[in-house]
């Protein structure tokens, strides 16, 4: 029983911080974690451009949804962080999940984070790409920021494993060994894990120093681009366009408006593989795209529409 007059010693509430690169599926696992969690989770979303779609396919349900929109938490957004955090404290949550931007350093928005004193760290997971670590490290561009990511992760989820082959597999394994040496890796189609095993107890923690230097300038490597476009696309000339993007297109998603429906459809893009999900929540019927690039310049509308004008 508490003595009157003892000192408030609030319980800190944990956060853990979800990472990875670009469309290794951080949304699909933040999902995951709402849906099996009975607690009230507050959700702070980052995405990497002008339309924050992950924040609209969350399912949260409880409106404990913080959007950070147009940058990335880990450099930029770090005054953005604090005050979303602040609000999300104030909402009094069980616990905090944060998803950082498919470029974000997840250890260093942790560290931001615990600069809260209401905060306590749970985990860091970061997520990777199966069918495509290996090229993202490659990638002269892109390999450092996608590195880094591993920094300080408490467990790392080599997810997609369904879309790599035997050997795109191994090299990831092989460069996880590398980036990562004794963490944890679970492999997981479509982030499929019990929500119990993300819990700090049920893992071997490793303690890993983050790299010495952080590396700025993110803003000069990923190119965000957008397109709202009233004119609905076809569906097949789209379809076809997909097929075609080139490799400095790292991502592209949000709602197109296509001829034969009556409301725009989520459409996901990843490394040239895609899919539709459902259709938009509102009613404004135009295409609401973004995506990523990793070269400055590219046309997206020349790029989707093709061959369909
Ligand atoms: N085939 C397959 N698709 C997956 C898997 N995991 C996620 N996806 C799909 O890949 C796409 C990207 O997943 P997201 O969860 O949005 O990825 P993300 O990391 O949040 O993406 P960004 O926030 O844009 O960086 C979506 O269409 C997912 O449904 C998987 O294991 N296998």
């Amino acid at each position: 029983m508490a003595s009157p007059g003892a000192p408030d010693a609030r319980p800190t509430i944990p956060v853990s911080v979800i990472g990875g690169f670009l469309g290794s599926g951080k949304t699909t696992l933040m999902n995951r974690l709402l849906a099996e969690s009975p607690a009230r989770t507050a959700v702070l979303v980052n995405d990497f451009g002008e339309i924050n779609v992950d924040a609209a396919v969350l399912n949260s349900g409880d409106g404990l949804t913080f959007e950070l929109a147009n940058g990335c938490i880990c450099c930029s957004m770090a005054d953005g962080l604090a005050s979303a955090i602040a609000r999300a404290v104030a909402a009094g949550p069980a616990r905090i999940l944060i998803e950082t931007s498919g470029v974000g350093e997840p250890r260093r928005v942790a560290e931001y984070a615990l600069l809260d004193p209401a905060l306590h760290l749970d985990l860091v997971v970061t997520l990777a790409d199966a069918a495509n670590l290996p090229d993202q490290l490659e990638d002269p561009l892109v390999g450092d920021t996608v590195a880094r990511q591993f920094d300080g992760a408490d467990l790392i989820l080599l997810n997609r494993v369904d879309m790599a082959g035997p050997q795109a597999r191994d090299a990831a394994r092989a460069a996880l060994r590398r980036l990562a040496p004794g963490r944890p890796v679970i492999e997981t189609v479509r982030a499929e894990i019990p929500a119990a095993l993300l819990v700090r107890d049920e893992i071997t923690v490793f303690a890993a120093a983050p790299h010495g230097h952080h590396h700025a300038g993110h803003d000069r490597i990923f190119h965000p681009l957008t397109l709202t476009d009233p004119r609905p696309f076809d569906r097949a000339a789209l379809n076809r366009a997909l097929g075609r993007l080139p490799r400095s297109l790292l991502r592209l998603k949000g709602w197109v408006q296509f001829t034969d429906a009556p409301r725009p459809q989520l459409l996901q893009w990843v490394q040239g593989q895609w899919e539709f999900g459902p259709e938009a929540a509102d009613q404004t019927s135009a295409t609401r795209l973004m995506a990523i690039a990793s070269a400055p310049g590219l046309d997206l509308a020349a790029l989707l529409r093709g061959d369909a004008d």
